[in-house]
């Protein structure tokens, strides 16, 4: 037996943050964050990668998940769990505040390392799903894509279906992870692929501090300008 890529030795809930300049814990820890459509399996598979039953919610009410929570695996990464998109049954006030909330976490999110995109291997990319993936490639975040609920099908078919959203993403079967959450299928691929992922050097440039007005904010330490007041 292959040892398991991802050991969980300690997992720590670390928080919400619910609005794009709204709190969020620490950017202590690279991070990897879930991304897909509602009901698309992320809570349930973010158990079944942390093997833990009741950690993230599952529900069978899509659009349940609707603050980003962050959840810290091992002090090794942070797993960041994102409000799932495209659910026709929300309101569109609702939706208006998600794309915001979730494009602005992955643009601008200083310890940033990857994403994996879920998606549903019944179905073709939905339009929001399309949507994601230009977005994703327009930050050039490495992302790792995961087909889910593949026991949902028998296993001719499914492998048909993963050869067909490949075609259709113009990438290689062998790029997507095939997953189920009721049978474990493809959760040390996947742990393995997000293990290589955090150990790689840090994807994003920290942005530049803001100038900041409030004398307050400079170390004492700090050298001052010639030309600044004492
Ligand atoms: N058969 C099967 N059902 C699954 C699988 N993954 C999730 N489900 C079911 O799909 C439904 C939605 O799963 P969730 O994990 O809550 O989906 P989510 O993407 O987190 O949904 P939101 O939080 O609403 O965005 C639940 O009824 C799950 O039991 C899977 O691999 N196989
Ligand atoms: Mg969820």
């Amino acid at each position: 037996m292959s040892a398991d890529p991802l050991v969980i030795r300690r997992l720590d809930y670390l928080g919400p943050m619910s609005s794009p300049d709204g709190w969020r814990p620490e950017p202590r820890l690279p991070e990897v964050a879930f991304s897909g459509r509602s009901n698309v399996g992320k809570s349930s598979l973010i158990n079944k990668l942390v093997r833990r039953k009741g950690w993230a919610r599952v529900s069978n009410t899509p659009g349940r998940t609707r603050e980003i929570h962050f959840f810290d695996v091992n002090g090794q990464f942070a797993l960041v769990d994102l409000p799932g998109y495209g659910y026709a049954r929300i309101s569109k006030e609702r939706k208006a505040e998600w794309r915001p909330l979730i494009e602005g976490f992955l643009r601008h999110s200083p310890r940033l390392q990857g994403v994996v995109q879920l998606l549903d291997v019944r179905h073709d990319p939905s339009g929001d799903d399309l949507q994601m993936l230009d977005f994703l490639s327009e930050i050039e975040v490495p992302t790792i894509i995961v087909a889910t609920k593949v026991d949902k099908m028998k296993r001719a078919e499914a492998s048909a279906r993963v050869l067909a959203t490949a075609a259709a993403l113009g990438m290689e079967e062998s790029q997507i992870i095939p997953f189920s959450a009721v049978t474990g299928e493809g959760r040390d691929e996947l742990a393995s692929a997000i293990a290589d992922l955090v150990a790689q050097p840090a994807w994003r440039e920290p942005e530049p501090a803001p100038a900041s007005e409030d004398d307050d904010a400079v170390p004492t330490d700090a050298p001052r300008r010639e030309d600044e007041a004492p």
